[in-house]
């Protein structure tokens, strides 16, 4: 999908970024850009550093050099949230906890409302949200009754509450059941056709390849492909062991006979 961009339309703008966890330095000097309206996969094998670089553009991971930039505007100043939507790597962190579905994605909301009260316009932005993720006629029930894929709906209902510009995703499909990837694949769509800009991190593209405009390969916290999604289906560094029956499309064949690099996806 091609949508004209500008390179002063950065929305994201990490720049020669390394960051340490622990003793291990865990990005390398990353570059990465999301223009506005862009929609962008970043990909690579577990432990290559993607989590660690969303993370350090919302400023969850501090940097060790390097910078970033939100809508233009460094990281320490930045303050609109409510423009950026953020889900995270799923965890089972809302376990026990007796929340509803209503209850969480209003949180998320919040940014947006005066005084942390909900006005009548914020309350039907939630009930928006959870309409879009098929989620109407559970909204009274607990979170710790849904399923993985359910439960991954509410995050994401979570972070459109506040209509964002800008939506983060950590592996938004990782657990989550073909249905809930359909629901979610068309959730996506409809932002990015509102002209929402997305960051995401995937293990293979799936039903959201035909929204991706790029895709970003980090291998050991560096960046080793930066360009549109493949034709033939064949990711950039995907070997035989994650080869599906569309991959074997004669093009991606022919990628990989003409010595695409393996190893770099999980
Ligand atoms: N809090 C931490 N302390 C020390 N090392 C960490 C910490 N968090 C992550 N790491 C390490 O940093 C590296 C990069 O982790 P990161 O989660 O960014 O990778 P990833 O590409 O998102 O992997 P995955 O696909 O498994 O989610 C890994 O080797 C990981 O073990």
């Amino acid at each position: 999908m091609q949508r004209s961009v500008s390179q002063s339309d950065a929305v994201i703008s990490l720049s020669a970024a390394t960051a340490t966890l622990g003793s291990r330095p865990v990005l390398r000097g990353v570059d990465l850009a999301v223009q506005r309206g862009e929609v962008v996969a970043l990909l690579g094998a577990n432990g290559s550093g993607k989590s660690t670089a969303v993370r350090s553009v919302i400023g969850q991971v501090p940097l060790t050099g390097g910078s970033v930039e939100l809508f233009g505007t460094p990281l320490r100043r930045f303050r609109q949230w409510a423009r950026v939507g953020y889900v995270p790597q799923r965890t089972t962190a809302a376990g026990g906890v007796p929340a509803t579905i209503r209850e969480v994605v209003s949180s998320g909301r919040l940014s947006r409302a005066r005084l942390g009260l909900l006005s009548r316009a914020d309350r039907a932005a939630v009930n928006r949200a959870i309409d879009l993720v098929g989620l109407t006629d559970r909204a009274k029930d607990s979170v710790s009754a849904l399923s993985g894929g359910q439960h991954q709906r509410v995050l994401i209902a979570r972070a459109l509450a506040c209509e964002p510009e800008l939506l983060i995703m950590d592996e938004p499909l990782a657990g989550v059941d073909l249905a809930s990837q359909e629901i979610l694949a068309a959730t996506l769509r409809e932002q990015v056709a509102a002209g929402v800009s997305v960051l995401l991190v995937l293990h293979e593209l799936g039903p959201l390849r035909p929204l991706i405009d790029r895709t970003v390969v980090l291998r050991d916290g560096l960046v080793v492909h930066d360009g549109p999604p493949p034709a033939g289906g064949l990711l950039p560094g995907h070997d035989a062991h994650h080869l599906t029956k569309e991959d074997c499309h004669p093009d991606a064949v022919h990628a990989a006979a003409a010595g695409v690099p393996t190893g770099l996806l999980g």
